[in-house]
């Protein structure tokens, strides 16, 4: 026996974790939440607090005394019914006990139960049962009577709730009911729906049917584990402690984004953390005042559009960045719908101010339209003046975010276990999958057992934002972790578990869960998708990561791409590198929605596998020509005719002849479709391709045919290949223009 957590005992058990943390708590055994973790002892006492009621002396007595009362099987019915409901949620019990029935029927039960151990009781109370036979026994022995003649079958005891998930057979549900199938079937009959023993029944007539006999009912609901939010998440207030903004900065390009991010940084990095190495892990920490910041460096849209995409939510303010100089561009207005659409409160600061030609009342004014409006006139939202290259207004920034902040209640527990989300993540030569984690509830801790996406591990070391190894993130910090099994995508969710091997299990069953889902999905782009999406209108920019043999070809591409000319759509160049295309490289792709382009190189086979889970569509050139054609046509919408591939005979070899000359002619008999001259062929020798190429001569005997048909026989012989056998089976196919959809 060793340690586990609330939750786990709670399903070990099959009750609810707050009964575990209530039983827990009678134990003065100090648990605050479902996640936290009960030593052996505590183990060992629930154990003993559940174990079944028949193996404890004491309250066999208790039961003893009862048995004159009705009414205790009932509640022991209740109790162990309540048992029974792990994981499960109590959805609805609409179909409600009939007054008149009910009484009766329950009378009926206590009486059965009363007699105990009778054959046919279907009391499914398990430690019922047990007193029951115990004191069956005790009876019997006490009486020596002589065995009871056999007596008629008592009736089945009706049950005061049944539960279900989904749905019901016809038979499944009379079972529950303890009657008959074809008396389900004739008050199915009266309630005018056609049923056969085997139909499922929906949710509606189960509780039609139940609430008849004054049965009441319950559907379940199974929680799926490897969902995260099924996680109870609710902490208790006196658990929860402020946590630092997490901080994202949007706008319109050269606006100022990386000068203002930096600028904070820089003035903001306290001296004794100089020292450190700074490093680009997608999040940074400052301090101020003795209250920290995270600021997310990813691209604000990144962090927006990819997480939230993905269901992640980490931003709690926004910083929209606005030229003086510029005023409202289309990426202001995008950031604005973002920051909007994630109701996350927006921070306005007007950029460039140090500049001459800066107007801020024309951006307050522009931004008035789309329903930012300055609190000098009369609106709710902050505007701060900045210079981001001289530094000035930035106290009075991270003053106002620190406000924000405050009115936003932001909270965590830093006491659970951890749980957050990705903000990056890559795959490293020597340190294998590394991620940066943004830690948004609880503690984490090197060591600990992870899930994040789809894989998992355990925290093998963990990086501040500084270089510096850390032993614990608290809620907001950022952190890079190393010891995933492989590399997850930035937005996925991580949560710590109890031990490797839970954390094992739920990760490879999240990540078939996800093949599964992306095999019914297939929709990640191909240059086919991006031409209709283009002509569609629905694509401005085609992402494209290039990997070459050297830098000076990846540059030259990527330059080339660059300059392509093509109006309404633009080449967005995601990444270039040297070297073979990488599991990296296809994780950035499919994330991003973009295409690789290996230029004298090839995909490595993790590559390979990956793109072909991932869809991601790799082109591999040796022309650079040949490359800007293809993403030109792609972005004109002019792509090359695609062909499929038409199967449109098969012919078995009979026999074969040596013909001096000619080769290996061979003796075949047409099977099905046809063959004919110009068709390419495949020859398969027990299910292997052995040869694929065209046919050198299609003869009738002595004569050329064109074709050959069904039932036919004909004479073969295959261009540049004699290895042909008896049994071999020739396949005969030709390559079909496929209209574009
Ligand atoms: N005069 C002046 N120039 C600034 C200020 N802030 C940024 N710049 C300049 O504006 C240009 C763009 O700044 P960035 O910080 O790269 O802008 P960005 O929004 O991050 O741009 P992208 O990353 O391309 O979207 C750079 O040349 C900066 O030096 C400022 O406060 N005053």
């Amino acid at each position: 026996m060793s340690k586990m957590r609330v939750y786990e005992y709670a399903k070990k058990q099959n009750v609810q974790s707050k009964d575990i943390i209530d039983k827990l708590k009678t134990m003065n055994v100090d648990v605050s939440n479902h996640m936290s973790v009960i030593d052996e002892d505590a183990i060992r006492r629930l154990n003993d607090a559940y174990q079944p009621k028949s193996q404890k002396p004491e309250e066999k007595q208790t039961i003893e005394q009862k048995k004159n009362t009705s009414n205790v099987n009932k509640a022991e019915n209740k109790k162990e019914s309540k048992k029974e409901n792990t994981m499960k949620i109590k959805k609805d019990d609409t179909a409600k006990k009939t007054t008149n029935a009910t009484p009766a029927k329950g009378g009926n039960q206590g009486k059965a139960n009363q007699k105990g151990g009778k054959p046919g009781n279907r009391n499914t109370n398990n430690a019922g049962n047990k007193n029951n036979k115990n004191n069956n026994n005790r009876n019997n022995n006490r009486a020596k009577t002589p065995a009871a003649p056999p007596q008629p079958k008592p009736a089945p005891v009706m049950p005061t709730k049944i539960t279900f998930t989904d749905t019901l057979t016809v038979s499944e549900l009379a079972k529950k009911l303890t009657k008959e199938p074809s008396e389900i079937i004739k008050k199915l009959m009266f309630l005018g729906v056609m049923a056969t023993i085997n139909q499922e029944l929906d949710k509606e007539s189960i509780e039609l049917i139940a609430g008849d006999y004054g049965v009441e009912v319950e559907e379940e609901i199974i929680i799926d584990e490897t969902e995260f939010e099924a996680y109870e998440n609710a902490d208790k207030e006196e658990d929860l402690q402020t946590r630092p903004p997490v901080v994202t900065i949007m706008g319109h390009v050269d606006h100022g984004k990386t000068t203002l991010l930096d600028s904070i940084r820089n003035t903001k990095v306290t001296a004794s953390e100089a020292g450190g190495i700074t490093q680009h892990i997608g999040a940074y920490q400052i301090e101020d005042k003795g209250k920290k910041i995270t600021f997310l460096d990813t691209p604000g849209h990144a962090a927006f559009t990819t997480m939230r995409a993905r269901g992640a939510q980490v931003t709690d303010i926004t910083i929209l960045v606005v030229a003086a100089d510029d005023g409202v561009m289309p990426q202001t207005v995008e950031a604005i719908n973002h920051a909007k659409a994630a109701e996350v409160p927006i921070i306005v600061a007007v950029n460039k101010m140090d500049k001459e030609s800066a107007n801020p009342d024309r951006v307050m004014q522009e931004l008035t339209e789309h329903g930012l409006i300055p609190e000098d006139w009369g609106g709710d939202t902050i505007f701060v003046s900045v210079s981001a290259l001289k530094g000035d207004g930035i106290d009075d920034l991270i003053e106002m975010i620190q406000l924000v902040s405050e009115v936003e209640e932001l909270k965590a527990n830093p006491n659970r276990a951890a749980q957050g989300t990705v903000i990056e993540a890559e795959l490293d030569k020597g340190r294998g999958s590394v991620a940066t984690l943004l830690v948004q509830n609880g503690t984490l801790n090197v060591g600990d057992p992870i899930v994040v996406g789809n894989t998992f591990g355990r925290v093998r070391a963990m990086v501040n934002d500084l270089g510096r190894r850390v032993k614990t993130a608290g809620p907001s910090t950022p952190v890079e972790i190393t010891g995933l099994n492989e590399v997850p995508q930035a937005g996925d969710q991580f949560m710590v578990f109890v031990d490797e091997k839970k954390a094992r299990q739920i990760g490879e069953a999240r990540s078939k869960k996800q093949q599964e889902a992306q095999r019914k999905e297939s929709s990640k782009l191909n240059l086919e998708d991006l031409f209709n999406q283009i002509k569609e209108g629905d694509i401005k920019e085609i992402n494209v990561i290039i990997k070459a043999d050297v830098q000076g070809s990846a540059e030259a591409l990527a330059g080339s791409l660059r300059k392509i000319e093509v109006e309404g759509v633009k080449v967005k160049i995601l990444h270039t590198g040297v070297g073979a295309i990488t599991e990296s490289d296809i994780i950035l792709a499919s994330a991003s929605n973009a295409i690789i382009i290996g230029f004298n190189v090839r995909p490595d086979n993790n590559a390979k596998r990956t793109a072909e889970a991932e869809k991601v569509d790799v082109r591999l050139h040796r022309i650079i020509y040949n490359v800007i054609e293809e993403i030109e046509s792609a972005m004109k919408g002019m792509l090359d005719p695609e062909f499929a591939e038409k199967v449109i005979g098969q012919v078995e070899v009979r026999t074969t002849f040596k013909v001096s000359k000619v080769g290996t002619i061979a003796g075949c008999y047409v099977t099905e479709g046809k063959v004919t001259r110009d068709s390419t062929v495949r020859l398969i020798r027990d299910g292997v391709v052995i040869y694929e190429g065209k046919i050198d001569a299609l003869k009738r005997f002595k004569d050329d045919a064109k074709e050959v048909n069904t039932g036919y026989e004909c004479g073969i012989t295959l261009e540049k290949f004699n290895d042909i056998k008896e049994g071999d089976v020739i396949e005969a196919y030709i390559m079909e223009e496929i209209a574009r959809t």
